[in-house]
């Protein structure tokens, strides 16, 4: 901290960040620095002090950008680019503004708590605004009850309570108003229910020395009996399990017909032949050879599945004490619901010293309200399949991809650096979905790869020449007349019939048709927005 003003610093990119090029290339464009300098003294300094305030978060929303965020954002946009990032960069520049606070005079404090306040507003009303509403259907549930309770018996220390949601099963509620910063879940690494447990268990013999077997298959056959298991000392845990998932794992073929002509399609069958597969060629064969061990009714098909749906709907990864990571069912957070805009981003390190996983809150929770993790950045198609919903609200990782040819990585060298040069996928969103750019509301980097593959031979156009005042007319309507030309197809490959009146539908052709029904918004705001790109152009 400097004598006269206030020296504030963000921390440096990371050199194993896999983005640093693109993100270095982002804070240059805009000459955004990770200093910042806040002068004590004279009327403006308020004034001053939350201008530099702005600058800092604005940087902050640089350094957490992730992959995909990175191909949206728009050459001048300064964001908030998805709930996700803003809640990390608040939270960094709060706590480097708190972290500041020490060993510093009386008058620096007080502008520091200003700017503190101000961020812990920022948080809350971010919040406020991007939250998701969830009618409670009732606040009491007696098997959780007894969870909450074996829970706090076993050392979990709580400001949640358990509550039923419609639409969403379980969900936990804050009993008291919970602050940015505060702990709302406390789980001892004792009650996590990991590898550890198998060594214990008769079956851990027999399946490490099979070949191929891994941890997280010697865990989904424990969990299949353990599930039954009178004696087990996760009694309370399984007994107050879904008897049915509900995941995109075990749909019909009706639900899978209503996905045909969308990607999910695809992916639900991949990954239910994957399964199918995987329990063919072990569980009829340990059923065989150790039927004292492998219980045949135990081992069904069925039963597989729910195993499955249990540990990808409800498994967490987390670092223990010993700093090794494990695969995890854990008892009472896996009562969390997801939320795009959650209260809880980070809960994946047991503390080293109280073995206790927390559960530190990103954003405030009040009292009554529906308390929410982020299970990650995932998509629609990939909650829907793993977990068997699809959250409200936009979800910024809702895209399309799109199958066209980039230029081969080792081609990049030999180009300029452009916006668009550096990315070898590509795909849409709904245009304006989380932030808006110019561009038409597409991405930058497809605009730029379409406009140079598209171009006249010649016509040398550098393709950063998105923003600039010269536009070649031809090449711009090239590029959104092939864009129509590859969704119109994919519109039309998406039948409507089913798309009706999904009042008496069962659960899973309700949840397909609502992903549709996504799948052709997505779709449909595109060629949307090709077609006002080519009204604009023509009014050139
Ligand atoms: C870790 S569990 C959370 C507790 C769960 N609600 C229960 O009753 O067991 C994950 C499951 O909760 C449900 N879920 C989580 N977030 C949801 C949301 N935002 N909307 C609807 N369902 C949700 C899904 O069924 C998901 O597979």
């Amino acid at each position: 901290m400097s004598e006269g003003g206030i020296t504030l610093s963000l921390p440096p990119l990371l050199e194993k960040d896999p983005l640093i090029a693109k993100k270095q290339k982002v804070l240059q464009a805009r000459s955004i620095t990770l200093e910042f300098q806040i002068s004590v003294s004279g009327l403006a300094c308020e004034d001053e002090a939350l201008q530099v305030l702005d600058k800092m978060v604005q940087a902050a929303r640089v350094l957490y950008l992730d992959e995909l965020e990175l191909y949206f954002a728009g050459e001048d946009d300064t964001g908030p680019f998805s709930p996700r990032n803003e809640l990390e960069s608040l939270n960094l520049v709060l706590d480097v503004l708190s972290s500041s606070h020490q060993n510093t005079t009386n008058e620096k404090q007080q502008i520091l708590h200003m700017l503190a306040d101000r961020v812990v507003k920022m948080i809350e009303s971010f919040g406020i605004k991007h939250t998701e509403e969830m009618m409670i259907e009732k606040d009491k549930y007696d098997a959780n009850d007894l969870l909450l309770k074996w829970g706090e018996d076993n050392g979990v220390r709580t400001k949640l309570q358990i509550a039923h949601y419609e639409g969403a099963g379980r969900g936990a509620v804050a009993v008291e108003d919970v602050n940015v910063g505060e702990i709302a879940l406390e789980v001892p690494e004792s009650i996590l229910i990991s590898e550890e447990v198998l060594s214990e268990s008769d079956m851990f013999q027999v399946l490490n020395g099979t070949d191929g077997m891994t941890t997280e298959t010697m865990l989904l056959l424990w969990s299949m009996k353990e599930r039954y298991n009178p004696n087990s000392r996760f009694r309370v845990y399984f007994d107050s399990l879904p008897q049915e998932f509900n995941t995109g794992l075990s749909f019909g073929i009706d639900a899978l017909s209503v996905l045909e002509g969308t990607l999910l399609f695809e992916e639900i069958l991949q990954a239910k032949q994957h399964l199918h597969e995987q329990y063919e060629a072990i569980c009829p064969v340990l059923c065989s050879t150790y039927p004292d061990i492998f219980l045949p009714t135990l081992y069904t098909w069925d039963k597989f599945l729910w195993a499955c749906e249990l540990w990808y709907s409800n498994g967490i990864k987390v670092v223990f004490a010993d700093r090794k990571l494990r695969m995890c069912l854990v008892p009472i957070a896996g009562l969390l619901n997801h939320s795009l805009c959650p209260h809880i981003l980070h809960y994946g390190k047991v503390d080293q010293v109280s073995k206790l996983l927390k559960f530190t809150l990103s954003r405030p929770c009040k009292e009554g309200e529906q308390c929410y993790l982020s299970y990650g950045s995932y998509s629609g198609s990939h909650l829907v399949t793993f977990y068997g919903f699809l959250p409200k609200g936009e979800n910024p990782y809702d895209v399309i991809p799109l199958d066209i040819d980039a230029p081969k990585v080792e081609d990049l060298s030999s180009q300029p650096s452009t916006s668009g040069s550096d990315w070898t996928t590509h795909m849409v969103r709904k245009p304006g979905s989380f932030k808006k750019n110019g561009n038409y509301g597409l991405p930058p980097p497809l605009l730029a790869h379409l406009r140079a593959a598209l171009q006249e031979d010649d016509i040398v156009l550098h393709p950063e020449m998105s923003n600039s005042s010269i536009i070649n007319k031809e090449n711009e309507r090239a590029v959104l007349e092939t864009l129509i030309s590859i969704f119109d197809p994919m519109m039309e490959g998406l039948t409507d019939a089913d798309c009706h009146d999904s009042g008496d539908s069962s659960w899973d052709i309700k949840l397909a048709q609502e992903f549709k029904k996504l799948h052709r918004e997505i779709i449909s705001s595109v060629i949307a927005a090709c077609s006002s790109g080519l009204e604009m152009l023509d009014h050139l």
